[in-house]
């Protein structure tokens, strides 16, 4: 197969699908793998790295994707990237289209077999999310704590505070991988953490983990309002798979919280769950500021970091991706139902039940889409 991997250019977005490494697993098993030239120097890869694992070098981005089979990305496709989408395409990236109704429209007109990293499913796992689930929670704490100083808009606590004088509270909403990861973090760094979820097996587990070094909510709209309200950070973590995230923090919510508090919605990928959070922000300008409280939401945090990121989730995109490459993409979602679980859109009709319901398109299933090929398969 031929394996594509175009440059990213979402703001700030320095990570790159695969590394030379990984190229060299597929160039290994005898696949050819194309790369945009500079793709990677954001991550710290120079195309003489790629040369040297085999891949070839390809001056333009529009050469990548109309010679390759697959195209492997890290960001879903932006609106000048759609001309680039032809049926029988395979493309396997984030794509987040309950957020993302014009992309979800593009791939069905045209054919494309689209597979999301981030509903990759195995067992109650998200395997392909978790690496940068990890890195965004870590990152959230990290971020929120430099917001809360006052040069940077925020109401210049330290979250450690120091003897004598009170810790920063911090509010994480969603207790999964971000969450997790979000206090690990935000314990470290001497915070007095509070982690609301809804599942009250995960709160025992958090529980678990943490000990009294957090305390732990279930999730219900009075908890959450008395939690906000007292935070100086407010870290959102939640995340129902595929589907368009709920509004859990209100206007008023917001209202209620003390000036030059911080908020950070890393949720925002799925379209946030704070009702002021109106609009997606950037690693150039990641803030704005509404009832006196900062809000960040920036989409790919992760490509702050690229060095880190592009390693973490290429260690896990890799072994997916292989398996199409070396099987076809029809007889590789057929034997792996990890995988089909990541189709979103294939044949023009969406294939995953919440991105259809969140869009109000027809929702039909992977095995009717392909019940030809799979009966053959
Ligand atoms: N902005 C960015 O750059 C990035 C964003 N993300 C996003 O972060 C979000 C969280 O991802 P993960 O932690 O990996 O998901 P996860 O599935 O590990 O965790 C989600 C948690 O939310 C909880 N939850 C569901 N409904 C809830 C409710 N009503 N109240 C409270 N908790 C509720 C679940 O029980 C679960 O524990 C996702 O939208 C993901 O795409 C991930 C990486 C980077
Ligand atoms: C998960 C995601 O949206 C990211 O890593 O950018
Ligand atoms: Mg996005």
């Amino acid at each position: 197969m031929i394996i594509g991997v175009p440059g990213e250019i979402k703001n700030n977005e320095n990570r790159v699908a695969l590394t030379p490494g990984g190229a060299a697993q597929f160039i290994g098993m005898g696949h050819r793998v194309l790369i945009e030239k500079n793709a990677g120097i954001g991550s710290g890869f120079t195309n003489e790295a790629y040369q040297e694992a085999g891949a070839e070098i390809i001056e333009d981005a529009a050469k990548v994707w109309a010679d390759a089979e697959m195209v492997m990305k890290v960001k879903e496709p932006l609106p000048s990237e759609y001309d680039y989408f032809r049926e029988g395409l395979i493309l396997f990236t984030y794509l987040h289209l309950a957020a993302e109704p014009s992309l979800a429209q593009a791939l069905k007109d045209k054919g494309v077999t689209s597979i999301a990293y981030e509903t990759v499913t195995e067992g109650r796992t998200l395997p392909l999310l978790t690496p940068m689930s990890e890195v965004a929670g870590r990152m959230a704490a990290q971020i929120g704590a430099q917001f809360l100083e006052k040069p940077k808009g925020g109401k210049g606590i330290l979250l450690a505070g120091v003897p004598g004088v009170n810790r920063g509270k911090v509010t994480i909403i969603g207790g999964g991988v971000v969450g997790t990861n979000a206090a690990k973090m935000a314990i470290g760094l001497g915070a007095d953490v509070t982690i609301i979820d809804l599942s009250a097996e995960r709160l025992r587990q958090l529980d678990d983990i943490f000990g009294n070094s957090i305390k732990t909510l279930m999730s219900n709209p009075i908890n959450i309002a008395a939690a906000v309200k007292e935070a100086d950070l407010l870290i959102c973590a939640v995340l129902i798979p595929g589907a368009k995230a709920p509004t859990l923090v209100t206007e008023e919510m917001v209202k209620a919280m003390n000036p030059g508090s911080v908020i950070v919605d890393v949720a925002i990928d799925q379209g946030g769950i704070v009702e002021t959070v109106d609009h997606i922000t950037t690693h150039d300008n990641p803030t704005y500021e509404k009832y006196g409280v900062l809000h960040y939401a920036v989409a790919n945090m992760p490509g702050a970091v690229p060095r880190t990121s592009t390693m973490a989730l290429t260690n896990v995109t890799v072994p997916y991706a292989l398996q199409i490459a070396n099987k076809g993409v029809v007889r590789a979602i057929h034997d792996n139902p990890s995988l089909k679980a990541g189709v979103n859109v294939a044949k023009g009709e969406i294939t995953y039940e919440a991105v259809a319901r969140d869009l109000g398109h027809g929702f039909v299933p992977v095995e009717v889409v392909f019940e030809r090929e799979f009966s053959v398969n």
